[in-house]
């Protein structure tokens, strides 16, 4: 008898998850069908397919200006039009100011304060803190730490000069030094050091490589109420709470020794000491809240760049070849790679944009109504609470705005070209007040198909710097081992190879 009401109230469960499932249909949006508790995305949650291609796949096959999909239960609406992105990003911004992330103060108070879950004027305040922080005469201050680990990065290549490398192991190194010195005032010696205690505190810190861990970040941003419940957290406990000490270390050693570093604490605390507003105080949580997300996000998007702009150089040997001339030419005529010389290599700027365009790593952006708003052209009124998807990469892969999309074409960005781009259809950094401000200021409310300011920020910066230093005396070459096309690891969150990204590299003269 038990088991005949468990089974009824199962049942009832089950009925009222999928009452959702009716939604987009009593507003009359077409949508993609969902299925069982999974919603539209089932093939990803069961891990048959990586998002990217599932996003750029419901993107091509609809041709309406949005599409309605549940992400479990969760109604969601993708939004494919660049004039209605244009409004929610930008124009509207107010009405769709914050993401859709769980965030809970008395659990995860770290990940609460940082600009990514932030909310309303929360946000608002943090932000208009922050981004003075990314100006870029500031960034070029933390050049010189920059180029230490360029030439790190140099010597690792010339030891294993002739042989066979993993890319993204190599760059995650290199990107957790540059990270670990402009943000946390560290050497962490990874690139010399293959059992560096930071290399592993940076991939526990955000590794979703576990079912459970996966499925815990997949809660953050579709089923919120597990994350309360659960107590989640959304970086690894063990992992922040090191860097934390080692941040909070750092801060007291400054403080004792009046030491002046020009990284991004040194302006962290400056910000705290001058913080004056009395309805707005930047204290040490929010402080560290910062810095740890700069570390956090800093480390695997950068290095996720350099690595897919290696394996595309290494297949389009001619690209490679017109890009070194660049580099040689540059570094020859200033004597050394300045940070005047970096920013004059127009085309590794070019070779980058396209890097992003084929490999955006957030594969969509996230918004949330936060109250009704009724879209002019269609009268649809998007509830207070909805879940906004913007689909980067299907409009990066849609022929109407960059034709021939699977081809690797730098020359979609050249001076003539990128002022052809369509505005919101190009968005590897987001766009509007919330773009990342790992590459902002000037642009805030621009498209980012302006590439001529994001040469000084700072993603782009620790990207340029490694290329530079890599392919100026090194070529990088396809090797049998080297999967071509790629293969997307569809249990990890970024865009990642089954098997990582093996290239030769060879010393030239
Ligand atoms: C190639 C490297 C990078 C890429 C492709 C990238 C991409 C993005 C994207 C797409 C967003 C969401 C924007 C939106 O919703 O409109 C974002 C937000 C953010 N990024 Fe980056 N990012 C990169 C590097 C960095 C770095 C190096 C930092 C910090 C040092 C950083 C810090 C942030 C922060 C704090 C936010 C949240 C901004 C806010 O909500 O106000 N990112 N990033």
């Amino acid at each position: 008898m038990i088991f005949v009401y468990l089974c009824c109230f199962l049942l009832f469960l089950y009925y009222l998850y999928r009452k959702n499932y009716k939604y987009w249909e009593s507003k009359g949006v077409l949508t993609e069908k969902p299925f069982f508790i999974f919603g539209s995305f089932y093939d990803v949650a069961l891990r048959r397919k990586h998002l990217f291609h599932k996003v750029r796949e419901i993107y091509d096959k609809f041709s309406t200006p949005y599409v309605g999909i549940y992400i479990f239960n969760q109604p969601t609406l993708v939004i494919r039009s660049p004039e209605l992105l244009k409004k929610v990003l930008v124009k509207d911004f107010d009405k769709f100011i914050n993401r859709k992330v769980a965030a809970n103060e008395s659990v995860d108070p770290v990940f609460f304060h940082t600009l990514f879950s932030a909310k309303n004027d929360n946000w608002r305040n943090l932000r208009a803190k922050i981004s003075p922080v990314f100006t870029s005469g500031k960034i070029k201050l933390m050049f010189p730490l920059m180029k230490e680990c360029g030439t790190d990065l140099l010597n690792y290549f010339k030891k294993r000069s002739g042989g066979v490398i993993e890319a993204r192991n190599v760059t995650k190194k290199y990107a957790v030094d540059i990270i670990s010195s402009c943000a946390f005032g560290i050497n962490s010696y990874c690139l010399k050091d293959d059992n560096s205690e930071i290399m592993q505190i940076a991939t526990q810190l955000v590794d979703f490589k576990s079912f459970i861990r996966s499925i815990s970040i997949f809660c953050f941003f579709f089923m919120p109420k597990l994350v309360d419940i659960f107590r989640l957290t959304f970086a690894d406990k063990k992992a922040s709470e090191y860097l934390m000490n080692v941040f909070k270390t750092t801060i007291n050693e400054r403080r004792k020794k009046t030491i002046v570093r020009n990284d991004l604490i040194d302006m962290l605390h400056n910000l705290k000491e001058n913080s004056s507003s009395s309805d707005f105080t930047f204290d040490d949580v929010k402080m560290a809240a910062q810095a740890l997300s700069f570390f956090s996000a800093g480390n695997d998007t950068t290095s996720i760049t350099i690595t897919f702009a290696l394996y595309e150089l290494a297949l389009n040997t001619d690209i490679q070849n017109r890009l070194r001339e660049e580099i040689r030419k540059r570094y020859e005529a200033h004597g050394d790679f300045t940070y005047e010389a970096i920013q004059e290599m127009k085309y590794l700027e070019m070779v980058l944009c396209e890097t992003l365009r084929k490999y955006p790593l957030t594969i969509f952006l996230n918004r949330e109504a936060v109250s009704n708003y009724t879209l002019e052209e269609s009268g649809l009124t998007i509830d207070k609470g909805t879940s906004i998807m913007i689909p980067v990469a299907g409009l990066h892969f849609d022929e109407e705005y960059f034709p021939n999309p699977e081809k690797f074409d730098p020359e979609r960005f050249s001076d003539e070209n990128k002022s052809k781009i369509v505005p919101y259809t190009y968005m590897p950094f987001g766009d509007g007040p919330r773009i990342c401000i790992g590459m902002t200021f000037m642009s805030l409310y621009k498209s980012i198909t302006n590439v001529d300011v994001l040469g000084q920020r700072f993603a782009m910066l620790v990207s340029k710097v490694a290329l530079a230093y890599i392919l100026k005396d090194f070529a990088v070459e396809k090797t049998d081992s080297t999967t071509v096309p790629m293969q997307l690891d569809p249990g990890a969150i970024f865009l990642m190879n089954k098997n990582g990204v093996n290239l030769r590299v060879v010393e030239v003269k």
